[in-house]
């Protein structure tokens, strides 16, 4: 598409906030299936800021765990990121590597889509973590819990001792079914103070008697002390950027409000900037600063808590939120949408919006090729992608100018 095209010409970050330590944009992963190309990830554009939580809300198979496994490079085969960039902001990283891949630096953002592959890899623990829905997807179960984070402490000692000679064992933690089996052979050669540190974190995410039950196997804890241990695996790398994948989706609510608190914590404390992945609106809501809405592999909108739960601009975050969208509704609900999350097969997609045909607004327009439209609506950025909105704005303005003037700036934002 001409639209990709042009994207494809720009080098460098993004433009963006000042605060930003992640700038991703314009990027696609899909799935080379028997049955054929699934688009699971489509042209995402995001930025997260230092120390912000930032939201990724949908329904389910609307590419949010994708999204998720390609910030931090984690897509299988056969999965593939095909386009798109991951700006990452680290002086150090971005001066090691100005002179040597200079494509890959923008000022103190680094592309880690461009960075050797040994580096990417290294970057997991020490600047990106990921905390699962399942614990025991990152937690190996003939493993103590205390060693296992000891593990991860170590790879974060040494990615510190020296940047590039963060290799083999770097890729061990956290990261899912994939990698728990490659560390088998290494166990046991954790050190007395990374078992103390270990013992530590386990303190600090709430488990009593940590120094006994860091001896103890995954099995013998429970599903919320288990998230806690795998939430102290994730920190142990005193990640800039925790990535949390649905981390209490499967947690009673007692548990889960825990956790969260948790989290919360834990970001206001140390700054870490999290990546809030889930289908909750209740979470979303009690969590984040900024949030970006998924549909069908795309981020149909994004911008701050209040501006996207109180002024939604697409039909599909309006269906979401309901009629009337509440904030201080304690447990806001995904809105049933009539219809189904539409196929991602690449034969079946055809460039139009995909939401059409479950969108109470669509129009002939939106069976077109889309394309984006922003918003602007509170101080912060906001925007939403739909052929609809640009048509509604000026049909609305033409009828109604004194009254819009907001989406008027919109439309001269473009
Ligand atoms: N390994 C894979 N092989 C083929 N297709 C995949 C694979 N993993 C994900 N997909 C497809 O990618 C799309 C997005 O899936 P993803 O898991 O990101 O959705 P999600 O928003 O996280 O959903 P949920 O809320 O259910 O976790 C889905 O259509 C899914 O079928
Ligand atoms: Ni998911």
């Amino acid at each position: 598409m001409s639209d990709a095209a042009t994207r494809a010409e720009e080098t460098g970050a993004p433009e963006g906030h000042p605060d930003d330590v992640l700038r991703v944009r314009n990027l696609s992963t899909r799935f080379f299936t028997e049955e054929g190309q699934i688009n699971a990830v489509e042209s995402v554009d995001f930025t997260v800021r230092d120390g912000e939580v930032f939201g990724i809300v949908g329904e389910s198979g609307s590419g949010k765990s994708v999204t998720a496994l390609s910030l931090i490079d984690l897509v299988d085969s056969p999965g593939r990121i095909t386009q798109g960039e991951v700006w990452y902001r680290d002086a150090d990283l971005a001066d090691e590597f100005r002179d040597k891949t200079p494509e890959a630096v923008d000022g103190d953002f680094v592309d880690t889509r461009r960075l050797p592959k040994g580096v990417r890899r290294a970057l997991r623990g020490p600047a990106f973590s990921m905390v699962f829905q399942d614990p025991m997807s990152s937690l190996n179960p003939s493993v103590t819990v205390g060693e296992q984070i000891a593990e991860a402490v170590e790879v974060q000692r040494r990615a510190k001792a020296n940047p590039r000679r963060t290799r083999s064992r770097s890729q061990g933690y956290g990261m899912g079914r994939l990698i728990a089996d490659t560390l088998l052979p290494n166990r046991g050669f954790t050190s007395e103070s990374s078992m103390n540190r270990a013992i530590e974190l386990l303190e600090q995410v709430g488990i009593p008697d940590p120094a006994e039950r860091a001896h103890e196997y995954p099995h013998q804890f429970s599903g919320g002390m288990l998230q806690r241990a795998m939430i102290a695996q994730a920190l142990a790398g005193e990640p800039d950027i925790l990535v949390a994948d649905e981390p209490t989706t499967a947690l009673d609510v007692t548990i889960q409000a825990q956790i969260l608190n948790l989290l919360r914590d834990l970001q206001e404390q140390q700054g870490t900037s999290v990546v809030m992945i889930t289908h909750d609106l209740g979470v979303i809501a009690r969590m984040c600063n900024r949030v970006g809405v998924m549909y069908a592999g795309q981020i149909v909108e994004r911008g701050t808590l209040s501006d996207v739960f109180e002024t939604p601009v697409h039909p599909y975050t309006q269906g979401l939120l309901g009629s009337i969208p509440d904030l201080d509704d304690p447990a806001p609900r995904l809105q049933p949408i009539e219809g189904n999350v539409p196929s991602l097969l690449d034969e079946e997609m055809g460039g139009r919006c995909f939401f059409a045909d479950r969108c109470p607004k669509a129009m002939t327009d939106c069976l077109q090729p889309i394309s984006e439209s922003a918003a602007e609506p509170g101080s912060d950025e906001h925007t939403a992608r739909c052929v609809l909105t640009q048509r509604e704005f000026a049909e609305a303005d033409a009828l109604a100018p004194d009254h819009f003037d907001r989406n008027t700036e919109v439309r001269s934002d473009e």
